[in-house]
C-alpha cells in the first residue's frame, strides 16, 4: 500500500511551549483517519506542518515522498478549515467555478455541487447560506481540484444530523475512489467512529493511542453492562455489587462501568436483583476518549512529580 502521509521524529516548538513533541507516523493511502484529542493537543499544529502552513521545529514531513511545501505536493491537497469567510456577491455556483480554474483537472462543477447538496442552491449568493450549508460549499470547495488527500477540521459544525449523515456517506463513497486519503480533525466522537478506519489520539503533543475504532475501545479496556432494573431495585444495591467501577442510571435503565462484567451480572442474579434486557459492549469512542486521556494526564502528573 502507498503511503500518504510520513511524520518523522516532528517536534514543533513556539518559544518555551512544545506543541508537538518528536511525534512519527504514516497514513496509508486510501485511509480515513482522524486525528482527535482535547483542545491544545496539538492537532491543529500537525495538520498545518502536514500542510506545509507550518514548519517543524526538528524532524521531517512528507506527502507522498516530497515536501508539502512544494506546490508540485499541495496540488493533490484538498483542504477545509474551520473559519473560512466567503467572499460576498459571488453565487455558489460561480464560487465554485472560480476554485476549479485554479487546478488543471477539476471535478465538474455539477458533481461537487452534487457532492455537497448544494444543487438546489447554486444560484444563491454564498454568504446568505445557512452555516450548515456553507459548511458544505467550503467542502465543495475543497474538492474541486480532485484532491489525492483531503485534511478537514471540523468538518461537519453546524450541520443538522442528516446533512452530517448524508456527508459521512459522500466522504466514504470518495475515500473509496482509487487510494484517496482523509485526515480529519473532530470533537464529535461518533463522526470519527462512523467513518475512521483509524484513530490517532494525541494529547500533550504525543501520539497517546493508534488503532482501529475497535482496537482503541480496547486498549481502554472499559467494559459496560446494561439493563432494565425493576421498579424495587434501589441505587444502593446496584453500588453495591462486586467491580462496579460507574452506574449510570437513565429511568430504569442502567450502565455500568466495570472490568468485570461477568461478576457484575453473576452478582445482580444471585442476590435476585430484578434486572432483565442485558447487554455487554465495550461502550462507545467517547467512553474509550475519556478514559485514555485521563490515564495519559495521570501519567504525565505522575512523571513530573
Ligand atoms: N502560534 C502559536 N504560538 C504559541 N503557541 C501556540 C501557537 N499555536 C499553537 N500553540 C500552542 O500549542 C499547543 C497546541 O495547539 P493546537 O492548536 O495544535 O491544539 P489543538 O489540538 O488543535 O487544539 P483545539 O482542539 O483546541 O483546536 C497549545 O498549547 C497552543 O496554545
Amino acid at each position: 500500500m502507498q503511503e500518504a502521509i510520513l511524520l518523522d521524529g516532528v517536534s514543533k516548538r513556539f518559544g518555551d511551549k512544545t506543541a508537538v513533541d518528536n511525534v512519527t507516523f504514516s497514513i496509508e493511502a486510501g485511509s480515513i483517519v482522524a486525528l482527535l484529542g482535547p483542545n491544545g493537543a496539538g492537532k491543529t499544529t500537525v495538520i498545518s506542518m502536514m500542510l506545509g502552513l507550518a514548519k517543524p521545529t526538528a524532524g521531517n514531513v512528507r506527502a507522498f515522498g516530497q515536501s508539502p511545501n512544494k506546490r508540485a505536493t499541495r496540488k493533490h491537497y484538498g483542504v477545509m478549515l474551520q473559519q473560512v469567510s466567503l467572499p460576498p456577491k459571488l453565487r455558489v455556483r460561480e464560487l465554485v467555478n472560480l476554485f476549479r480554474s485554479y487546478y488543471d483537472h477539476p471535478l465538474d462543477t455539477s458533481t461537487l455541487l452534487k457532492m455537497a447538496d448544494l444543487e438546489e442552491h447554486e444560484k444563491k449568493e454564498a454568504v446568505k447560506l445557512s452555516g450548515g450549508q456553507q459548511r458544505r460549499l467550503q467542502y465543495a470547495l475543497a474538492m474541486a481540484g480532485d484532491p489525492r488527500i483531503v485534511f478537514l477540521d471540523e468538518p461537519t459544525t453546524g450541520m443538522d444530523v442528516t446533512a452530517r449523515r448524508s456527508f459521512w456517506e459522500n466522504l466514504r463513497a470518495f475515500a473509496q475512489q482509487d487510494g484517496r486519503t482523509i485526515i480529519l480533525t473532530t470533537h464529535h466522537l461518533e463522526e470519527a467512529d462512523a467513518i475512521a478506519d483509524r484513530i490517532l489520539l494525541m494529547q500533550n503533543g504525543r501520539i497517546t493511542a493508534d488503532g482501529t475504532v475497535d482496537e482503541i475501545k480496547l486498549q481502554a479496556g472499559n467494559r459496560y453492562v446494561a439493563f432494565m432494573a425493576g421498579p424495587q431495585v434501589q441505587s444502593d444495591a446496584i453500588a453495591g455489587l462486586p467491580y462496579v467501577a460507574h452506574a449510570q442510571w437513565s429511568g430504569r435503565h442502567v450502565r455500568i462501568r466495570t472490568k468485570r462484567p461477568d461478576d457484575v451480572l453473576r452478582a445482580a442474579i444471585l442476590r435476585n436483583l430484578d434486572v432483565s434486557h442485558f447487554e455487554v459492549s465495550q461502550g462507545h469512542l467517547e467512553d474509550a476518549f475519556v478514559s485514555l486521556t485521563e490515564a495519559s494526564a495521570a501519567e504525565e502528573g505522575g512523571t513530573n512529580q
